[in-house]
């Protein structure tokens, strides 16, 4: 009987995005990142099948061949020597362009249902070095609890405990933001980034307010630039009441509110699809690790 494997993924938020000026060989920029997994979840089934075969339901405007699930089967069944004879079907939730990592989060997805399926641990030098190659986001989502990653963004330098918090997610309506447009548009701009000690500190300690007072992103600026709305969503969440504090997450177009209960989640998210026309859901960072399989 065919193998098969299910991975559901959550998307994430960068609580602390630092940008510097200074690019690696690739032309990577060198990017300080603490990210926390978030519930609203895609799922990828991965089978053994004749040929490799990638469907995404809702469909995708590229080829299945150009996706970030396709490239990452290929390059790991290479690294491994084994035929990627694979059908992977993804049932996408999260929202693309909006700075929560959705392509990388079914990338990474793949990875982790790949690496069971042909018998290597997930986070296996080889299976680690594919992700970096697919994007700098896969890697935090072949284990996927609150980090700091350091490098491109894709080096993970320590792991916190992790944490159930309340959170609105928050993004204009509009067609959101390429990731490569809004590094270009930092650099018109430039910039150099604060430090994510604080942060830090606060999350070892799992004190959430202390977290919610360093809140930082320096591609946000660029967000702005490309899309006005990112801003009006900022300023608005701002003066919602209930709200510990928010920022834009990665390089937008959404933003987050962590929110001091459900209720408070609940009703802006609810205000801001009903009375402003964004998009919006109520939800939580990933509490449990073991939640997610
Ligand atoms: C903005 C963030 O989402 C924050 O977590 C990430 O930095 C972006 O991660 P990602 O979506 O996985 O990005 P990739 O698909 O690897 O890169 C898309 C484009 O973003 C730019 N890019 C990305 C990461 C990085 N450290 N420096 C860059 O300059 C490059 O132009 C690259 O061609
Ligand atoms: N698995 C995938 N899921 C969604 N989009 C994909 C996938 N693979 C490739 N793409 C293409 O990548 C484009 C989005 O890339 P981009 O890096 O700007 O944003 P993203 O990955 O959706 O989210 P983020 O803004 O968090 O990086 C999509 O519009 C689509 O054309």
């Amino acid at each position: 009987m065919a193998r098969r494997e299910v991975v559901t993924i959550p998307c994430k938020i960068n609580l602390h995005l630092g940008i510097h000026g200074e690019k690696d060989a690739r032309g990577y920029h060198r990017v300080d990142s603490v990210m926390v997994p978030v519930a609203l979840f895609d799922t990828v089934v991965v089978e053994e099948a004749p040929s490799l075969c990638v469907a995404h339901e809702p469909a995708l405007e590229v080829l299945s061949e150009k996706t970030t699930v396709w490239k990452a089967t290929t390059l790991l069944a290479k690294e491994l020597g084994v035929e990627p004879a694979v059908r992977i079907s993804v049932t996408a939730r999260i929202p693309e362009r909006a700075g929560l990592g959705g392509s990388s989060a079914d990338a990474g997805a793949t990875l982790r249902a790949l690496a069971r399926l042909w018998g290597v641990n997930a986070l296996d030098a080889r299976v680690v070095g594919v992700a970096r190659r697919v994007g700098a986001d896969v890697a935090f989502f072949l284990q996927p609890v609150p980090s700091l990653y350091l490098g491109a963004g894709d080096v993970l330098e320590e792991a916190f405990p992790s944490f159930e918090a309340p959170i609105a997610l928050v993004m204009p309506a509009t067609n959101g933001i390429s990731t490569q447009a809004a590094y270009d548009e930092f650099d018109r701009m430039g910039s150099e980034p604060m430090g994510y000690e604080d942060l830090c500190a606060a999350l070892r300690a799992s004190d959430m307010r202390g977290a919610a007072a360093h809140l930082y992103n320096n591609l946000a600026p660029a967000a702005s630039s490309l899309c006005g709305e990112v801003a009006r969503v900022q300023e608005w969440l701002h003066d919602q009441p209930g709200v510990r504090a928010s920022q834009v997450t990665g390089s937008g177009s959404c933003s987050f509110a962590l929110c001091e209960n459900t209720e408070d989640a609940e009703r802006i998210a609810h205000v801001a699809a009903e009375e402003c026309g964004w998009r919006a859901w109520a939800t939580m960072s990933v509490g449990s690790p073991g939640k997610i399989c």
